[in-house]
C-alpha cells in the first residue's frame, strides 16, 4: 500500500473576505490542492472546507448574497470536513452572542459562541494552548478580536482551553464530528499542525467516500 499523502485532496477556502491568502499557503505548504470557493458549483468540487478569520459579519452577508449560504449549510449536514479559524468558528455555530440579531451562520457545532469575546484590553494576544489530539507541546495561539465558545454541547469534543489571564479555563478549540474550529489563528504562525490534522481528516473522509462510492 503506498503511504498516504494529502496532495489527493481538494480543499476549498471560503474566499468571499478574511485571511483567505495565509490558508492557501499553509495547505499548498503541506502538499494539499487548495481553491478558491466563491460559489456552489466551487463547493461542490471540494473534499474539506476552510472558513478564514476576517469578518463574519461581512462573510454572513456574502454568502447569503451570492447563493452559498445553503449549499454551505448542506455540505455541513451532510459531513463535508470543515475547519473555522475566528470568524469561521462564528459562522459555524448554532448560536451567537454579540452578534446582530440577524446574522445568519452555516451551523454544524452545537455551541454557544461569544463574539470579540476577549474584550477591548486583549483584543489581540498570543499565548500557549495546549490542543487534544496535537502532540509536541502547546500551540502558540494567536488571538484577533476572537470568539470563545461559552457553552458546549454533550456531541462537541473541547480541544482546547486559554490557561491563565481572566479568560482561564474558555474554551477556543472543538471538534464535533467532521467540523472542527479555533478561536485562534494557526495559519498566522507558522505552526501547520492544526492544518495537519484537518488535512488528515479530510484524508480519511474521502477515503471513505470513495469506499462508499465502489
Ligand atoms: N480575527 C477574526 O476572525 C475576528 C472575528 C470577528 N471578531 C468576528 O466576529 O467576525
Amino acid at each position: 500500500m503506498s503511504a498516504p499523502h494529502p496532495g489527493d485532496v481538494r480543499i476549498g477556502v471560503l474566499a468571499l473576505q478574511g485571511d483567505v491568502r495565509e490558508h492557501f499557503a499553509v495547505l499548498t505548504g503541506l502538499g494539499a490542492e487548495a481553491v478558491t470557493v466563491r460559489h456552489p458549483a466551487e463547493l461542490a468540487a471540494v473534499d474539506g472546507l476552510v472558513l478564514p478569520g476576517g469578518e463574519s459579519t461581512t462573510m454572513a452577508k456574502l454568502a447569503v448574497r451570492t447563493g452559498l449560504l445553503e449549499p454551505l449549510r448542506d455540505a455541513v449536514r451532510g459531513g463535508l470536513p470543515v475547519y473555522g479559524t475566528c470568524a469561521g468558528l462564528v459562522l459555524l455555530a448554532e448560536r451567537l452572542l454579540d452578534a446582530p440579531p440577524d446574522q445568519p451562520t452555516i451551523g454544524g457545532l452545537d455551541v454557544t459562541v461569544r463574539r470579540n469575546a476577549f474584550g477591548r484590553q486583549a483584543e489581540s494576544f498570543e499565548s500557549p494552548v495546549p490542543l487534544a489530539g496535537v502532540p509536541g507541546g502547546p500551540l502558540s495561539a494567536v488571538f484577533i478580536r476572537a470568539p470563545w465558545v461559552e457553552e458546549a454541547g454533550p456531541q462537541v469534543e473541547v480541544l482546547g482551553r486559554v490557561g491563565g489571564g481572566p479568560a482561564d479555563g474558555r474554551i477556543v478549540a472543538v471538534r464535533q464530528g467532521a467540523v472542527v474550529a479555533t478561536s485562534f489563528h494557526p495559519e498566522l504562525t507558522g505552526d501547520t499542525r492544526v492544518h495537519r490534522l484537518f488535512i488528515h481528516m479530510v484524508r480519511t473522509s474521502a477515503r471513505r467516500r470513495a469506499q462508499c462510492a465502489t
